[in-house]
Order: structure tokens, then C-alpha cells, then sequence
């Protein structure tokens, strides 16, 4: 199959952007395949991030709330969140519940005031196909999760600032 054009390239009007970044371990090497892309993108836009580790996707959007009232209590708010995790398919039903809530609540977090948040979740059935997205010199979904979440903070900039 011919490789399909990225869609998130570049963000630009994001620079100085205080990112929180939750990462679920949950497989280690993946995980870090999608750090390293996540972490390239930030310096490239010039983001700033913190990151929170937990123990598996189900726990991202439950962190991300915690977090992110933390900070704003702090006086150093987040201009957005980007979620990194790899949920691969088992024996049950199980897969569904992790893949679709964590996903779900991500977008309840992001749509109930308008937080910029970048799901870099994967929801794959192996362990290649997980690689083969995180990796990145591959898919690089951990940049595109912070390409995403980016590009809503410069949204969010440019509409406030009334252009
Ligand atoms: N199976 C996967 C999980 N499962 C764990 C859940 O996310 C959660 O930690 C547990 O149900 C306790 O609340 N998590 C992943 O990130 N990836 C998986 O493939
Ligand atoms: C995504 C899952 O929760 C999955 O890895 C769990 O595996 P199983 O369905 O075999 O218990």
C-alpha cells in the first residue's frame, strides 16, 4: 500500500506553549517511540511540557483533570494536554472499554471548555502495528498527537486575539 501524505506537518503560532504531556506505559517501548516523537515536535514548535506518567490509558483523562486544576491553582496553567498510550487488542472485551472511554473522555475534557487536547492513544490488534504508527521515523503519532494539540493552541491565540 502506498504511504499515506501526513496531514500535520508544521504548527506554527504555538511557540512558548506550556503542554502537559500523560504517558500510559503500558508498553514500555511503544511508549517511548512515542515520547521521542512527541518530545521533537514540542522543541520544534518551541512548547515547553511536564510530564505525568500513569499506569494504563484508562487513567490519561482522569490526569489530565487532576493536572490541569493543579497547575491553574498554581498560577501556571496548560495551554493544552497531548495523551500518549498504546492500547493493543486481547482476548475480551476488554480493548473496547480502554480504547473507546479513554478516547471518549479525552474529547469530553477537550470539548467542555475548549481545552486543546492531542490523543496520541493508539488502539492497534499487535504489537508491529503499534510500532509501525509510534516510531519516528514511521507514523510518528506521538508528534502528530502534539502537532494536533498545537495547532488548537494556536487557534485558540489567534481567535482571541481577534484575527
Ligand atoms: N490493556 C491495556 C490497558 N489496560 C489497563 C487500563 O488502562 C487500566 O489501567 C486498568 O483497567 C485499571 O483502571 N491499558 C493500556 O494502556 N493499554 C492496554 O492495552
Ligand atoms: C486492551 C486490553 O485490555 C487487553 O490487552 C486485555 O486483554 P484481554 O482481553 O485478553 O484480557
Amino acid at each position: 500500500m502506498a504511504e499515506a501524505k501526513r496531514s500535520i506537518t508544521k504548527v506554527e503560532g504555538a511557540e512558548g506553549a506550556h503542554i502537559l504531556v500523560i504517558e500510559a506505559r503500558y508498553y514500555e517501548v511503544i511508549g517511548e517511540a512515542l515520547w521521542l516523537g512527541a518530545s521533537r515536535a514540542l522543541s520544534k514548535a518551541g512548547a515547553t511540557a511536564e510530564r505525568i506518567n500513569v499506569a494504563g490509558a484508562l487513567e490519561i483523562p482522569t490526569a489530565i483533570v487532576i493536572a490541569r486544576d493543579a497547575a491553574e491553582a498554581a498560577g501556571r496553567p496548560y495551554d493544552g494536554a497531548v495523551a500518549l498510550g498504546c492500547v493493543i487488542r486481547g482476548e475480551t472485551s476488554h480493548y473496547d472499554i480502554v480504547a473507546g472511554e479513554s478516547a471518549r473522555a479525552l474529547m469530553d475534557i477537550a470539548i467542555a471548555d475548549g481545552f486543546p487536547v492531542g490523543n496520541g492513544i493508539l488502539t492497534v490488534d499487535t504489537e508491529d502495528q503499534a510500532m509501525a504508527r509510534a516510531a519516528l521515523d514511521r507514523g510518528d503519532k506521538g508528534g502528530d498527537a502534539v502537532r494536533a494539540a498545537l495547532g488548537l493552541v494556536a487557534l485558540k491565540r489567534r481567535l482571541a486575539a481577534g484575527a
